[in-house]
């Protein structure tokens, strides 16, 4: 548990914080993720790397279950793709009895770039706490894999008006002595698989909250930090959320398992397309 007192700083260098424009989007990278969750054979991921084309000025990174990443991080890099490969999760431990786990070693052994971290599902299911996705945040950093930090709130949550305070939360715990690089992914988990995505400018109001704490927590160095958006993204509602200034690019699970739609959403975020 953090400590009050510092807790408290915090937050008023967050309220002092929500007067200062910070915005620079154009200094930033663009993202277009696919995270297949449980779903994909061999043979599937085969014929979706042949079929999807990435594009210039949008960095892609495909997120498959950890039996294919291997594989996957191979055939795209022998077709010359410029797609990276990112897992779904890392445990926080360096190495040892931990069945059915794998390391951040492990995965930048076998080419990984990426790892998403803190996932609603994880954190759902399996039970992940602030301190874990910290934990598992600076193991990702130690090897070189840049760790892709999902937080959000549950609808009873936002029904509450807790939304500020939840993603505060999270961030807080997660970027506790964090000063490498991430990415970070705004994803309600209301919208996640419901079809029901939030609309542009409520993520928008949302992402612009986020930088604010970042600003807050991490100074200047929050400018540069690409915030993505997720849930029930796909190839109709993606063009809204490219043009808002603090969305940098989404996290897409159901629509990312067509090639064909994710290379939709890829165009849409490819700097100089838009
Ligand atoms: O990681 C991806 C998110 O959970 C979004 O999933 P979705 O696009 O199926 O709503």
């Amino acid at each position: 548990m953090m400590d009050q007192a510092i807790k408290s700083y915090i937050e008023q260098m967050v309220r002092d914080a929500l007067g200062q424009s910070v915005t620079s989007p154009s200094a930033r990278t663009n993202y277009a993720i696919a995270n297949w969750k449980m779903n994909k054979t061999f043979s599937e991921m085969a014929v979706y790397l042949q079929e999807l084309k990435s594009k210039e000025g949008v960095s892609v990174v495909i997120c498959p279950p950890s039996q294919l990443l291997y594989p996957a991080g191979l055939m795209a890099k022998q077709q010359g793709s410029t797609v990276s490969i990112g897992a779904q999760n890392v445990h926080e431990a360096d190495k040892g009895a931990y069945t059915g786990e794998v390391s951040a070693s492990m995965l930048k052994d076998i080419g990984c770039a990426y790892v998403i971290i803190g996932h609603s599902e994880r954190r759902q299911y399996f039970n992940e706490n602030d301190q874990q996705v910290n934990q598992k945040i600076k193991q990702a950093i130690k090897e070189g894999l840049t760790p892709i930090i999902c937080i959000g709130e549950t609808i009873e949550q936002k029904n509450s008006g807790q939304t500020e305070k939840v993603l505060t939360t999270q961030l807080v715990g997660a970027l506790q002595d964090i000063d490498s690089d991430f990415i970070l992914a705004y994803e309600p988990v209301w919208a996640i698989g419901t079809g029901e995505s939030a609309t542009a400018e409520q993520a928008q109001s949302t992402h612009a909250y986020i930088r604010k704490v970042l600003t807050a927590l991490l100074g200047g160095r929050a400018e540069g930090i690409s915030i993505l958006y997720g849930g029930s993204v796909n190839d109709k509602n993606a063009a809204e959320f490219s043009q808002m200034p603090d969305i940098d690019g989404v996290l897409v699970g159901g629509a990312s398992l067509n090639a064909e739609s994710f290379e939709k959403i890829i165009a849409v975020f490819a700097k100089g397309d838009m």
